[in-house]
């Protein structure tokens, strides 16, 4: 174990695909002091520390190892990537059973080093495993983050600015729901600089709803066209992972959707769901409650009853 500098800790348990996409990203941007990366194959995370540091000269000078559990004791941020990922064909409640387990042994050996800091969650059932570190942990469910539809809502995002050919940071549009199959759109409070997305469905010919449900379609299939093509999905959730990490280390307040706890909003409990949240240094700050639709409500309703259903083998370990 390394003492802990003045600066900001990361640490990162699995450096598979997304934790050492995660971990370039976070180095290129220059967000934290210290980035520690731990993983069950030791020699993977040796290699990326290695290879990351190789990388410092042209970056902002960090400090970068291959650690062990004990890192996490120091650590301000814990971000887990680590269990098995989605093969051809496959859902992510598929990898429940598996990644369950494994997080019971990673939450476990966090905690029991003292960690005090906030868990983000990417792994898969990631709703699911959000809920399942929640429990393990102990901590306040404001400290436990998953990375919910944070990647779907970028994936929206992007191909609506796409279709209008506009810059995607000026298209305000939100993926609610499960990180997966049922998750859905929120068109009601969907705009360009203001104005709502489903005006111009009305007022301009070269807009229509087809294409509108089409460009959902691809934003909901998007992991299995990626994962048909490339085995994995990584850069864009360790963007979105990065965007995290800084809302919540620089105090940002930023909105973002993301999985968190519903204590009763959108009528709603007891289930780690996608959704707009304000993102701070103390964690989740506050689930923003959108005046949903009739449709969207019901959707929303429908994606945390198929949770609940996934979670019941959950419950039996936590
Ligand atoms: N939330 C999201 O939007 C996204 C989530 N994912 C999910 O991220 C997860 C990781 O995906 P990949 O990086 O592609 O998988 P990968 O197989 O490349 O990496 C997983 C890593 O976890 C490590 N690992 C397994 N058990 C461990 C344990 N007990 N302790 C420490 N390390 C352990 C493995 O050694 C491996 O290096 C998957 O569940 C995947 O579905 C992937 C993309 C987007
Ligand atoms: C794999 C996954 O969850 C995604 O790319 O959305």
């Amino acid at each position: 174990m390394e003492a802990k500098g003045k600066g900001t800790r990361v640490v990162i348990i699995g450096t598979g695909f997304v934790g050492s996409s995660y971990a370039y990203a976070l180095l290129n941007q220059g967000v934290i002091d210290e980035m520690v990366l731990v993983d069950l194959n030791k020699e993977k995370a040796e290699g990326d520390a290695m290879d990351l540091n190789h990388g410092m000269p042209f970056g902002s000078p960090m400090r970068i190892w291959a650690g062990t559990y004990q890192d996490c004791s120091e650590a301000d941020l814990v971000v887990i990537t680590a269990g098995a990922n989605q093969g051809p064909g496959e859902t992510r409640l598929d990898l429940i059973e598996k990644n369950a387990k494994i997080f019971r042994t990673i939450v476990g050996s966090v905690m029991d080093n003292g960690f005090n800091g906030i868990f983000l969650v990417a792994t898969n059932p990631v709703d699911i495993l959000s809920y399942a570190t929640w429990k393990f942990s102990g901590l306040p469910m404001e400290k436990v983050i998953g990375s919910g539809t944070i990647l779907d809502t970028a994936r929206f995002r992007f191909l609506l600015g796409q279709y209008f050919d506009v810059d995607s940071r000026n298209v305000h549009a939100y993926i609610m729901g499960e990180h997966g199959d049922t998750e859905l759109p929120i068109w009601s409070h969907a705009d360009i600089a203001g104005k709502p997305i489903l005006t111009y469905v009305d007022e301009d010919n070269h807009v229509n709803m087809n294409e509108l449900d089409t460009i959902f379609t691809n934003v909901r299939d998007a992991a299995y066209h990626i994962i048909d093509r490339k085995g994995a999905t990584y850069y864009g959730i360790a963007m979105g992972l990065v965007r995290l990490t800084k809302a919540i280390l620089r105090n940002e307040n930023s909105v973002l959707t993301i999985s968190t706890l519903l204590r009763g909003q959108y009528g709603l409990d007891d289930v780690y769901i996608g959704v707009p949240a304000i993102v701070n240094r103390q964690g989740i700050r506050e689930v923003l409650e959108l005046n949903l639709s009739e449709e969207e409500q019901k959707k929303l309703h429908h994606s945390a009853s198929v949770l609940k259903e996934a979670m019941k083998p959950v419950h039996d370990i936590v």
